[in-house]
């Protein structure tokens, strides 16, 4: 099976000049939640703008199902949801207002809108709030907003980026939830977060990026094997990375 999606040997960033990413390579089948966790500035953010398609590679490809954005911008688009760290609302529409446009740009059958756009209303708590406009909202409102609006689709790919900050314990659940759900259902799930004990709980693999390189990948047994330590859990073996403790990495 295809993976749904391949990032192949990668260099990127914002100038050519300086290069933020280099040689990043990984895949993400269906079914699996992948955490993506480094340092401020390690490079998750811009890994996942270049996934979106906001940043060009300078070397190497990305392709979602198989196909890369230039091949088909379209299909590459519609199948991926995007829940960025800070929300972007339009202050002029009503919450329903964003579900509405949501379904309508990622032609929704209008069954499928009524009876997912409840149901997620319903699971943030949010239900009472449908007709109120974002001035309103609180941050974590605003944020599930986002959630909501890149849940609606049910994509084959999810990119969540840096989700739990600004959430009450409740709507944290209620995400992961959400995300346990679609991933049993077949979606892939890439998260970048800091929050590591959730990751360690949550995540089926884990990608750790140091400087715009992948430092190491695996699922956690497979990490904890190269660290030469079985018991060690993520955020130990994530500080050694982070301290440039790396002899244990091939
Ligand atoms: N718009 C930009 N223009 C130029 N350089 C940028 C821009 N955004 C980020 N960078 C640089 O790219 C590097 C990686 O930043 P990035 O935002 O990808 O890190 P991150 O891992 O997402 O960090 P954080 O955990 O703080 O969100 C940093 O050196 C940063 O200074």
């Amino acid at each position: 099976m295809d993976p749904v999606l391949s990032v192949k040997q990668l260099s990127g960033g914002y100038s050519r000049q300086r290069p933020i990413l280099h040689d990043v390579s990984f895949e993400m089948k269906a079914g699996e939640l992948v955490g993506l966790v480094g340092l401020n500035g390690a490079g998750k953010s811009t890994t996942i703008k270049h996934i979106l398609g906001l940043l060009d590679p300078f070397s190497g490809e990305i392709r979602i199902n198989g196909r890369t954005l230039r091949e088909d911008k379209t299909a590459f688009r519609k199948s991926m949801a995007y829940v960025p760290e800070l929300p972007e609302l339009y202050e002029q529409m009503t919450l329903e207002e964003h579900l509405q446009l949501t379904a309508m740009a990622y032609h929704l059958q209008q069954d499928e809108y009524a009876q997912r756009s409840s149901a997620l209303l319903k699971l943030f708590h949010m239900e009472k709030k449908k007709h109120w406009f974002p001035i309103h909202f609180s941050k974590g409102m605003r944020q599930k907003v986002m959630i909501m609006c890149a849940f609606l689709v049910r994509p084959d790919l999810y990119i969540v980026d840096e989700p739990f900050v600004g959430l009450d314990p409740l709507g944290i659940q209620s995400l992961l939830d959400l995300m346990t759900d679609m991933k049993k259902s077949g979606a892939a799930i890439l998260m970048s977060t800091h929050i590591l004990t959730t990751a360690e709980q949550y995540c089926d693999r884990f990608i750790i990026l140091h400087d715009g390189r992948i430092a190491v990948q695996g699922t956690l047994d497979q990490i904890r094997r190269q660290f030469g330590d079985v018991n060690a859990n993520l955020h130990e073996i994530y500080l050694a990375v982070a301290r440039g403790e790396t002899q244990w990495m091939q």
